[in-house]
């Protein structure tokens, strides 16, 4: 570019002010109007269509344009009469301020002047001769004028077809003037050729369809060719884009960071510098206004024919960019992510060297992230070898494997101990090749403490849920769950077990005599004695109130079970000491063993508790061996059971009633009532089969309620049918269990409506003292409500009168054992009579049961016994047949 022309070439703000003033200069400056015509004829001759332009100039100002071709069909004469100017410039010393009036000057000036337009480089001479010869301001305009005369001509030759295509007056203008002057036809050349498309048409077709926008500017920097994908992206017609310069294609374009884009844009600088721009992300402005964001990319065409002076590719990376900042963005995400959890990242290549750390683990190990790059895990935990060797092998498992692994263990880093949970898992790329592995790990400290607690206290409440609080052996639970695993042992061939079910005798006694604290003692006493008499493989446990169970989980038969409980009634004959008191105790003890052939947990347990019953029964403070005839016991106990559960919704009972004889009188006092059961096939079945089994399982007091309402019911009918015996009363037995419930005594009086003294209730001696004090508060309340409480079968229990007298009980029923044996022999004749006067003189009246003779009845009567009750006089009869006895003016 010649240093002439360069500003206006260097800068477009500077050509268009050029071209102003150049338009100003042209259509205002004094200069001679033809001086201009020829200027620009001369600059412009290669430029066919400006000279179209010019030519309009022309006609404007008057001139035919035949008039300039003189000067143009002589450039070798114009060449010389430059010269000669210049040098007559220079001869001259000449200070014009004005354009000279000498025509020799004049043409002189002019003539130098077109010199530069024509040849800047050339008329470098003439130029100075020119500015000296000028004002400076008559030089600038001058200078000004070339530039424009230049720059129209640079113009026209860069756009041809356009100049032609954009302005059609252009056109008409141009077919006008050839055909006013033909010979101008030489210099604006082949119109065809302005119209010739810049590439051949085969060519240009593939442009148009590559996906890549192309554009071709010219030196100047403005578009000269575009191709369809440009002007989609661009959202121009190709008119429209056609003449668009670099400032209008980067008019509010952005820089891939948002920002404006600076000056100096590559497409400029490959203008400028010929070199080619690599590809850089740019947001250029759509016709409409919107962003498109581009690959744009520059390359310098070398020595086009039409103009072109680059190259400009175009990429639409709008998707690709969106892409790429969903992808920066969720990188971010994932970064802050990681800064801000409470993870330690690692990410280690192939060899074993870190490549990407977060924050937190740099922490860890007091270092940066930046200084853990490219260490090793030897490097990062030189006094952690084992544990650097153990993830090394991990990693090794996990890039071979590709499958991730997680481990929790614990680690101390720096002298701190703690929990992590760690996960190695494969690092792969875009071709799914493992690269490294990633290291994710979390301090589980926290958690694992309070694991650790929750299971300890876990530990605890299970070990409180299979163990009793007061001895600390284990409870029924667990002793079931021994069981069961033993069990299951033996069903796989393991040697036999056995079970001992133990229970205190009369532990209830002591429990409300000495108090339950007494009693406490007492349970944790024998269960340390326990403990003793058991082997360390032996499971100790309580199972009830007062009721162990020992497992002994090896035995050769039942002998060696038998072993062992005669060991712990052994050591039972010796008291036990609780802190300051000493107390003698015993217990009943039931067993049996794996051989019989167990199917449930549940029936040895079962079977061991028949057992042990069955030793209570038989005395206490024994054992008993689970048996056949046991086991067809407690069958027939089961089938009793539902047996009476059915008698009582059916109501298979009924009530005997067998008379009391006044001894005096001979007539019927009253009558005991006794319970019968039309058992549906076994016929009439008698209390002594089924009364022991309904106290077992509770079922005594539905019974017994029933009995209670039906015989009081009874006696207060017999009152209403009979009413001057309405002295007679009704004897009705009462179980230990009904003492929960003595509402039900008041609940059948009333219901009856009989006269509370109508009523004895028969308690058992064995049933008091069982449970002396509720026996002692439930007969005083008796009292208070006038209902006569008897002590029963006296003699059979405790044989002692001693104690009477702190119930206030209204008679004692001696138990026919005793009258049995007053036989014509006399034997217990003198027992019998005791047991009378002391009755008497305790206040009670004295019932003989089991009379069955005359001399029996004489017997009592002589010892001043008040009634008598037996066959002799009548057995229970039903209720119709006591009735008849009442009605026979009561004698039996
Ligand atoms: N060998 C002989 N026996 C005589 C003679 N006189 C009466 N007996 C029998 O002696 C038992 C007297 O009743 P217990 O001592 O209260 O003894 C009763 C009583 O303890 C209980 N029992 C009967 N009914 C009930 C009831 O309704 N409730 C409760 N809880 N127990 C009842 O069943 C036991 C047996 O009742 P039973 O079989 O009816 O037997 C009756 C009666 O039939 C006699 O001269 N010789």
């Amino acid at each position: 570019m010649p240093a002439f022309f360069e500003p206006a070439f260097a800068c477009p703000d500077t050509l268009a002010d050029l071209w102003h003033a150049a338009r100003h200069a042209y259509l205002d400056c004094p200069l001679p109007a033809v001086f201009k015509e020829l200027t620009l004829l001369l600059a412009l001759r290669r430029a066919g269509a400006g000279l179209v332009e010019h030519a309009l100039a022309l006609t404007r100002l008057g001139l035919a344009p035949a008039a300039v071709l003189s000067a143009l069909d002589e450039p070798r004469a114009f060449v010389d009469q430059l010269a000669a100017a210049r040098d007559v410039l220079r001869e001259q010393h000449l200070h014009l301020e004005t354009w000279p009036e000498d025509p020799v000057l004049r043409d002189m000036l002019m003539r130098c002047g077109l010199a530069f337009a024509a040849d800047p480089q050339g008329g470098a001479d003439g130029r100075a001769a020119l500015a000296a010869a000028l004002t400076p301001a008559l030089y600038t305009r001058w200078t000004a004028l070339a530039a424009y005369a230049r720059g129209r001509a640079a113009w026209f030759e860069l756009h041809p077809d356009l100049a032609q295509r954009i302005d059609p007056p252009l056109v008409e203008t141009h077919a006008w003037l050839l055909r006013e002057a033909p010979g101008l036809a030489r210099h604006f050349g082949d119109p065809a050729v302005g119209a010739r498309p810049l590439v051949a048409p085969a060519l240009l077709r593939l442009i148009d369809a590559v996906p890549t926008g192309i554009l071709q500017l010219d030196a100047r920097g403005a578009i000269v060719m575009s191709n369809t994908t440009a002007q989609r992206l661009l959202g121009h017609g190709p008119e429209a884009l056609a003449g668009l310069t670099i400032d209008d294609l980067e008019r509010g374009a952005l820089r891939d960071d948002g920002q404006p884009l600076a000056p100096g844009s590559p497409l400029r600088r490959c203008l400028e510098q010929h070199k080619p721009q690599p590809p850089l992300t740019v947001g250029l402005r759509t016709a409409r206004g919107e962003l498109l964001w581009t690959s744009l990319a520059a390359v310098p065409l070398a020595d086009d024919d039409h103009g072109a002076a680059i190259m400009v590719t175009l990429v639409d990376i709008g998707e690709r960019r969106k892409i790429e900042r969903a992808l920066q963005e969720s990188e971010i995400k994932y970064q802050l992510l990681v800064e801000a959890s409470d993870v330690f990242l690692l990410c280690f290549d192939r060899d074993g060297f870190i490549f990407h750390a977060n924050a937190l683990i740099a922490g860890l190990f007091s270092s940066t992230v930046d200084d853990l790059i490219g260490k090793s895990l030897g490097d990062l935990a030189p006094d952690l070898p084992e544990l650097a060797e153990a993830y090394l092998a991990r990693f090794a498992q996990v890039m071979e494997g590709g499958i991730g692994v997680s481990v929790e263990e614990m680690i101390e880093v720096r002298g701190k101990t703690g929990w992590f949970s760690s996960t190695v898992v494969p690092l792969r790329d875009f071709d799914g090749q493992v690269t490294g592995v990633q290291v994710v790990a979390r301090d589980i400290t926290r958690r694992r403490r309070a694991e650790i607690a929750l299971r300890a206290r876990e530990e605890r409440s299970r070990h409180d849920s299979l163990h009793d609080p007061l001895t600390r052996l284990p409870n029924r639970q667990a002793f079931m769950e021994k069981l069961e695993t033993a069990l299951q042992a033996v069903r796989q061939g393991r040697p036999a077990f056995a079970v001992l079910c133990l229970d205190l005798d009369r532990f209830k006694n002591v429990n409300d005599s000495l108090g339950h604290s007494t009693g406490d003692r007492l349970l944790i006493s024998f269960a340390r004695l326990l403990q003793d008499c058991v082997g360390p493989d032996d499971l100790l446990a309580r199972l009830s109130g007062d009721e162990f169970g020992v497992l002994l989980p090896n035995v050769q038969d039942a002998s060696d079970a038998i072993r062992v409980a005669d060991r712990i009634l052994a050591q039972l004959k010796r008291p036990l000491s609780l802190r300051d008191q000493e107390v003698y105790t015993s217990i009943s003890v039931g067993i049996t063993w794996s051989a019989l052939g167990y199917e449930r947990t549940e029936d040895i347990l079962r079977d061991a508790d028949t057992a042990m019953h069955r030793a209570k029964r038989r005395g206490k403070s024994r054992y008993e061996l689970f048996d056949a005839d046991m086991h067809a016991e407690a069958v027939a106990q089961l089938t009793l059971e539902s047996d009476l559960r059915r008698a009582i919704e059916r109501v298979e009972f009924e009530v005997y009633y067998q008379p009391v004889i006044d001894l005096v009188s001979g007539q019927i006092s009253g009558f005991e009532a006794l319970l019968r059961w039309n058992h549906p096939t076994r016929g009439l079945v008698l209390p002594g089969e089924f009364i022991g089994c309904a106290e077992e399982t509770g079922l005594i007091i539905p019974i017994g309620e029933w009995v209670l309402r039906e015989a009081c019911g009874q006696m207060q009918r017999w009152h209403a049918k009979y009413p001057h015996r309405e002295a007679l009363s009704i004897s009705v037995n009462l179980s230990g269990k009904q003492f929960a419930q003595p509402a039900l005594i008041a609940k059948a009086l009333h219901e009856s409506m009989l006269v509370p003294s109508s009523l004895k209730l028969e308690i058992t001696e064995s049933v008091i003292m069982e449970d002396p004090k509720t026996a002692s508060e439930l007969i005083e309340q008796l009292r208070r409500e006038q209902v006569h409480s008897y002590v029963d079968d006296f003699g059979t229990g405790y044989s002692s009168l001693s104690y009477l007298h702190r119930f206030p009980m209204s008679a004692l029923k001696i138990d026919r054992s005793f009258i049995s044996n007053i036989g014509p022999d006399g034997e217990n004749a003198e027992i019998v009579r005791t047991i009378v006067t002391l009755a008497h003189n305790l206040g009670m009246s004295v019932i003989a049961e089991g009379v069955e003779t005359r001399a029996q009845l004489d017997l009592l009567a002589e010892m001043g016994c008040e009634f008598g009750q037996g066959y002799f006089f009548s057995r229970p009869v039903s209720r119709g047949v006591a009735e008849s006895m009442i009605s026979r003016d009561c004698k039996p």
